[in-house]
């Protein structure tokens, strides 16, 4: 890469260590949550959402649990004013729910905002001004008592309109570009906003710190959020917000750590939709405190229905990696993982255990609204007997004798190889039945009379070749009988090595289903049967393995 040479860090440590947050392990509750869909993730849409789209997705927003939630920029365009007067007018804004608007520190831009708010109960203004290096040089050519003056100027206006005001309102201000910004003057201009807004117990500021741009490690960030929090002041009245984008990939990573380092509150999105790279996802930000057995105080246990409904609602598109939510997330396609996977579920059964500690699925795919058959265990020519087996016992209620899935795991591999596809439940199941279940080719069972004296008589009624035959046999079990019967009659040579049977279903018409292996020249062959009686079952599953043996020739 020639033009590295270009580059350099444009970011500012603390002038003082702040690096406490690096001996906490974990975060110990759910921080504030704040949804920027309807303005940050809308703000950056090809085509941002019409009124009636906001309406349904603020509606999912307080559906989820979301108490804080940014509404818009009124004084952006029409239809972010006319959404807000839809939400005051309409009454759509629950109690417990405050909506945030934000806002540039311009009279004009802050009057309309006010206009939009009339009426409203409960709201947090949201002021920013840029505070960073490179846009006070660039972009506003001020100094930095200018930036701070411009800065403290918005401050002075929102609360003389707030004054005028009925509703209940607070304050937010974001120094925006904070990662670009000099630590010390971060610090100044918060500070300064703060002298205006004089927060107290029941008036809490917010101070938002946002990594408008990703430009550093997300220690470095971190560093500066702790920073922030020990040196702001009336802190115990002010509630620090983080606001990570994701411009390096580490949105997750900052707001976590952010919130080791004091932070109390988290901005995003919904699968990290915004600006560029996207805002901090969520729903991951959430789920990970969830996994460590933290309630997050969001609703996602019904993650495809937020899939589904973030992606009529955005037209965006959550990737198959995405943590947590994307399609493949969970599923194990290779054959030690899936057979970790089904030993661990088999595990936790067998010794009623409560916590999750399945092998290869950080948490349980059930908390979620997803399904072990359709997203965990996919089948294709890297999976093995275990995932196969898994799918026909889970989807099927089928438990095969552990050798019999050995054998049938490379039937179905072999399938998806030549196919070169995965292979859905269903058609597992299909090849299943089709090779292995009530086979029916040289012999046909009809019927089958026992009698016992000591030892069990049959007699078989078979269709052999097209032709109805009876043969008699003896043995010291019914299936002994019937195998003796065959053996003898159509002159082949073979002993049951295995034999396995359970019910399939439950209720009064339940289903049984048997395994028999057979060995034939030192190998073995496996049939099943299947029918309402046991019996029906058992010789069906022996007449399989023969006819297997049959068609081999
Ligand atoms: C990081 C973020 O996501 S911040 C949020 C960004 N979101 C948006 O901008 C979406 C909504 N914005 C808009 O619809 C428009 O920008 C409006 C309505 C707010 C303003 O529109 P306009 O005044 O026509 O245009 P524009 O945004 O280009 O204004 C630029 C001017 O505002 C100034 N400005 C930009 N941000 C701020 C601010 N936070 N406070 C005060 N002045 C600001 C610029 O310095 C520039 O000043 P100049 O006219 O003296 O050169
Ligand atoms: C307005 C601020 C918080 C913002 O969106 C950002 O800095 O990314």
């Amino acid at each position: 890469m020639k033009n590295y040479g270009k580059y350099s860090k444009s970011y500012f440590m603390p002038p003082v260590p702040s690096t406490n947050w690096v001996h906490k392990s974990h975060i110990e509750d759910a921080p504030l949550w704040c949804s920027v869909d309807l303005r940050d993730g809308n703000q950056a849409l090809v085509i941002p959402m019409d009124l009636d789209k906001k309406v349904e997705f603020f509606t999912y927003l307080v559906h989820l649990g979301f108490k804080e939630i940014e509404v818009g920029f009124p004084a952006a365009s029409e239809t972010e004013y006319n959404f807000l007067r839809r939400l005051i007018e309409d009454d759509l804004i629950p109690d417990d729910v405050t909506i945030q608007v934000l806002t540039q520190s311009r009279e004009h831009i802050i009057k309309k905002t006010f206009e939009a708010l009339k009426g409203v109960k409960n709201a947090i203004v949201h002021l920013y001004n840029s505070t960073s290096l490179a846009q006070r040089e660039q972009v506003f050519k001020k100094s930095q008592d200018e930036i701070i003056e411009l800065g403290v100027l918005g401050a002075k206006l929102l609360k003389e309109y707030a004054e005028k005001e009925e509703g209940n309102f607070r304050f937010e201000y974001s120094p925006e570009s904070f990662t670009g910004t000099e630590m010390e003057f971060a610090l100044k201009i918060c500070n300064a906003i703060l002298d205006i807004w004089q927060p107290s117990k029941d008036n809490k500021v917010i101070i938002n710190l946002p990594s408008t741009v990703q430009v550093s490690m997300p220690h470095v960030y971190a560093s500066q959020i702790e920073y922030m929090s020990e040196n702001l002041k009336y802190r115990d009245h002010v509630i620090i917000s983080i606001h990570p984008h994701n411009d390096r990939g580490c949105a997750i990573a900052e707001a976590e750590m952010g919130l080791l380092a004091g932070a109390q509150r988290v901005e995003g999105t919904l699968f990290g939709n915004g600006e560029r790279t996207g805002n901090v996802d969520l729903v991951t930000v959430a789920l990970n405190l969830f996994s460590h057995g933290i309630d997050p105080k969001l609703n996602f246990e019904n993650i495809p229905d937020v899939v589904h409904f973030y992606e009529r609602i955005t037209g965006m598109f959550v990737p198959p990696r995405q943590p947590y939510s994307g399609e493949l997330v969970f599923a194990a396609f290779s054959g030690s993982h899936q057979d970790a996977i089904a030993k661990g579920m088999q595990y936790r059964g067998d010794h009623q255990i409560t916590g999750w500690s399945v092998p290869y699925l950080p948490i349980d795919p059930q908390d979620i609204g997803r399904e072990y058959g359709s997203d965990v265990i996919r089948i294709n020519s890297q999976s093995g007997k275990g995932g196969i087996g898994f799918i026909l016992n889970e989807n099927y209620g089928f438990d095969l004798p552990p050798k019999m899935r050995e054998d049938i795991g490379y039937t179905v591999k072999n399938a998806s190889d030549h196919l070169n596809k995965e292979l859905k439940p269903n058609e597992v199941y299909e090849i299943f039945k089709k090779d292995y279940v009530n086979v029916e080719d040289k012999i046909r069972l009809i019927d089958y009379h026992f009698k016992r004296n000591g030892e069990f008589a049959v007699e078989l009624i078979l269709n052999v070749d097209g032709e109805e035959k009876s043969f008699l046999g003896r043995g010291n079990g019914r299936l002994d009988s019937v195998a003796n019967a065959i053996k003898e009659n159509l002159n082949i040579s073979y002993t049951i090595q295995t034999y396995t049977e359970h019910a399939l279903e439950r209720g009064s018409n339940s289903l049984a289903a048997a395994y028999v292996g057979i060995t034939i020249e030192d190998k073995i062959i496996w049939g099943a049967g299947v029918d309402t009686d046991i019996i029906f079952a058992s010789i069906k599953a022996l007449v399989s393995a023969l006819n297997r043996k049959f068609k081999e020739k």
